[in-house]
């Protein structure tokens, strides 16, 4: 191991948990909020919808939580990363460690970068491992599709093999190999809904910069001239190495009702540089009040059956006439699970939300279906 990435005293801890849509960040994201191990952790999510499913699905804890909504944490939004750092370094004391989740379709390397870039940060943090969670159900797919999911298995000092349950032993250990050949140097566990002894995942002192800077000479020097437009501006190339995939989709064209994606990727705007996602998968985001169950179920069913291929994600917060719960839907390509989730609060609007992350993605079709699921307002009373 290096000087550089040696931890010194008061230096916080810091783990990114990277991973495909739908691979079982938040699952772990969860246990670690909620499991008893005495430490505390200040927690930064960077969500890809833009109605904020994501911070719902998060346990409610009095851990402290950053959501950074305004675009992929990986370009757009670094210079907030770095200021939420900051800001969170002033006030060391109040947490052992920092666990940042990023996007399913971030790249962990400029966020790994993150923490080299600026001279506070770099001083007052320490980044303790990158963490990869791939489902081993869908990563086969997502490896043809995605040049992000190899990225950030390529790019992990651990990997949880999740979802070992929807997987034979024999598919789990094509995985394994796969996953092996794509980073020989990861650690990997196998595991289920992301349940991993935390000491496996946490402290780990896996960030290994020497092994980087083997890899890519230019890590650091990449991390500095990010750091001279610091929000990774329209002319930031400083590291998208192997962001090399053609893009060419209207991604705006499904920005729908309230802000479908719209990424804030757009570098490609500017001219030459290359995006540095995978730009032909969009988002539509849907909100609507309360919707009847009977509708909605075989809508939902019927939709991931016909449309699953295409749907790398879903997620919803829906309000169920009659219902005092919210209930979670949760869905990765033709996957669907749900739940309740906790009482509707009198101070919040009891309102439906859903969003949808995949490619061709009919967001008109997807808003009339989602909308006729409304439940009825009652009956119109006879003069
Ligand atoms: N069957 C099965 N489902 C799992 C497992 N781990 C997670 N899930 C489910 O997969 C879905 C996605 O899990 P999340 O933890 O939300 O995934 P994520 O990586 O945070 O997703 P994004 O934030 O959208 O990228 C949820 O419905 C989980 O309940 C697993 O090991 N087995």
């Amino acid at each position: 191991m290096s000087d550089t990435s040696r931890p010194t005293e008061g230096q916080i801890p810091v783990t990114v948990l990277t991973g495909y849509l739908g691979s079982g960040k938040t699952t772990l994201l969860n246990r670690i909020l909620t499991e008893d191990h005495g430490r505390r952790y200040a927690v930064i999510v960077n969500e890809f919808g833009e109605i904020g499913i994501d911070n719902d699905l998060i346990v409610e804890t009095d851990e402290e939580i950053y959501e950074m909504n305004n675009g992929c944490i990986c370009c757009t939004v670094r210079g907030d990363l770095v200021r939420v750092v900051e800001t969170l370094t002033k006030r060391a004391g109040r947490f052992d460690a920092i666990v940042v989740e990023t996007t399913g379709l971030a790249d962990p390397v400029p966020v790994a970068q993150t923490f080299f870039m600026d001279d506070d940060v770099r001083a007052r943090t320490r980044l303790d491992a990158v963490v990869a969670l791939v489902d081993a159900k869908h990563i086969g797919l997502r490896l043809k599709d995605s040049r992000e999911a190899e990225d950030q298995i390529a790019f992990a000092d651990v990997v949880l093999l999740n979802k070992t349950d929807l997987v034979t032993a024999e598919e789990l250990a094509r995985v394994e190999a796969t996953v092996r050949a794509i980073n020989p140097s990861a650690v990997i566990h196998r595991t289920e809904r992301s349940a991993i002894a935390l000491d496996r995942v946490l402290g780990q002192g896996a960030f290994d910069l020497k092994r980087v800077l083997d890899q890519d000479p230019a890590f650091l020097e990449a991390a500095a001239q990010a750091h001279d437009d610091h929000v990774c501006g329209p002319d930031c190339d400083h590291d998208h190495h192997h962001h090399d995939h053609a893009h060419g989709h209207d991604h705006h064209g499904h920005d729908h009702g309230h802000h479908g994606h719209d990424h804030g990727h757009h570098h490609h705007d500017q001219g030459e540089v290359a995006p540095i996602h995978d730009v032909t998968v969009t988002s539509v985001s849907l909100r609507g009040g309360e919707l009847d169950q009977n509708r909605f179920f075989p809508w939902i069913q019927n939709l991931t059956q016909t449309e699953g291929p295409n749907i790398l994600r879903l997620k919803g917060i829906i309000a169920f006439k009659g219902d005092p719960d919210r209930y979670v839907v949760q869905g990765v390509h033709m996957i669907i699970e749900g739940d309740h989730q906790r009482a509707w609060r009198d101070d919040e609007p009891r309102e439906s939300r859903l969003v949808f992350i995949g490619r061709d993605l009919d967001a008109a079709r997807l808003e009339a279906e989602f909308l006729s699921c409304a439940a009825k307002t009652r009956e119109a009373t006879p003069a």
